[in-house]
């Protein structure tokens, strides 16, 4: 048996084209779309990804603007920014990319961004509104693995689904959407004594370990979904996930590949959770 790939690349494509759809109506009535991302620090890593999210702004039609500060900047000098930010009517959404140099308070950063303009869904609120099955920005990579599983019709409701690592921006957020979904959830972590004891019980396996091809294809079991959310990259330069791809596609049923998977459905919702936010601010102002 081989795995069904699942194109998140393509998925991303058709997407984005119903969010620049979105984007151009609001410009069109005075209201623009509008991003605002803050580097801090020169991680190459991250460079990157705010690079791919500004393209990605730029080809939907939202405006973004990039603030970048140095690996020592004060972080009064961010508050300050993100205060500004808050109180610019232009400005539809804020992220601050993550991870943070280690003067800052991480969380007292999120906190400090509005609840109306976290589009990361990072902000207590939104995370208490989400484990509350409120409306809420939900985080961009777990909702985006979400519209991937929509998208391939992968049965939820009543299905075993296990997450593999929990942390605040991918695994506890995913465990939340599933468990919405109606899945029964198992989030699996650093201290979980028998690892392939879980996931060889999963129709559907969340990989979001941060470890180059960690999960391999005796870990699965036959025809789940794999779903693969890690980015390492190796020394030779290129990029690989946290299944072993090739080894997990000979027992799956349906995969996702590293580069062309998760990564661009996240950047996809990121622009949606900013065009919403965009036309929350319309509907306010009555436009
Ligand atoms: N495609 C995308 O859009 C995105 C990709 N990523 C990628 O996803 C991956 C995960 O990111 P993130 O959640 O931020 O990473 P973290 O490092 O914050 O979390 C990793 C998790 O994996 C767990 N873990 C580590 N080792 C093991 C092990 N041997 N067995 C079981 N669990 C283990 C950790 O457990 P413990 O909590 O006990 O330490 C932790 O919960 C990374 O590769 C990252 O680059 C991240 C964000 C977006
Ligand atoms: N505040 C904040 N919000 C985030 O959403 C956030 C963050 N901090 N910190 C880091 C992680 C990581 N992340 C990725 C986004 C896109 C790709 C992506 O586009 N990946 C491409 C390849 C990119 C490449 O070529 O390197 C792909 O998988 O095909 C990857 C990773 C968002 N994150
Ligand atoms: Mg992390």
């Amino acid at each position: 048996m081989t795995a069904r790939i699942i194109d998140g690349k393509a998925l991303a494509e058709r997407v984005r084209g119903e969010i620049a759809a979105r984007a151009a109506g609001l410009a069109a009535r005075g209201e623009q779309p509008c991003l605002a991302v803050l580097l801090i620090g020169s991680d190459p890593a991250s460079a990157v990804y705010v690079r791919n999210k500004v393209a990605g702004c730029e080809k939907a039609g939202i405006r973004s603007l990039r603030f970048d500060y140095p690996a020592d900047a004060a972080p009064e000098v961010v508050m300050a920014k993100l205060a500004e930010l808050n109180a610019d009517p232009a400005v539809h959404g804020i992220l601050v990319q993550l991870p943070l140099p280690l003067q800052f308070d991480e969380a007292a950063v999120l906190e400090a961004i509005s609840v109306e303009k976290d589009v990361d869904g990072f902000h207590a609120e939104n995370v208490g509104r989400l484990s509350q099955n409120q409306e809420a920005f939900i985080p961009c990579t777990p909702h985006g693995v979400m519209k991937m599983l929509e998208s391939e019709h992968v049965p939820l409701s009543g299905a075993e689904a296990v997450v593999i690592g929990r942390s605040n921006i991918v695994g506890k957020p995913m465990a939340m959407l599933l468990t919405n979904a109606g899945a029964t959830v198992t989030v699996c972590h650093s201290k979980t004594r028998d690892l392939a004891f879980h996931t060889r019980r999963a129709d559907v396996l969340v990989a979001a370990v941060g470890k180059p091809r960690f999960v391999t294809g005796d870990l699965i079991k036959p025809g789940a979904t794999v779903i693969d959310v890690g980015i390492n990259r190796l020394p030779d330069g290129k990029l690989c996930g946290d299944v072993d791809f090739d080894s997990a596609a000979a027992v799956a049923g349906a995969i996702t590949p590293v580069p062309g998977g998760v990564g661009p459905m996240t950047i996809t919702m990121l622009l949606e959770n900013t065009v919403i936010s965009a036309e929350r601010a319309a509907r306010r102002k009555g436009l």
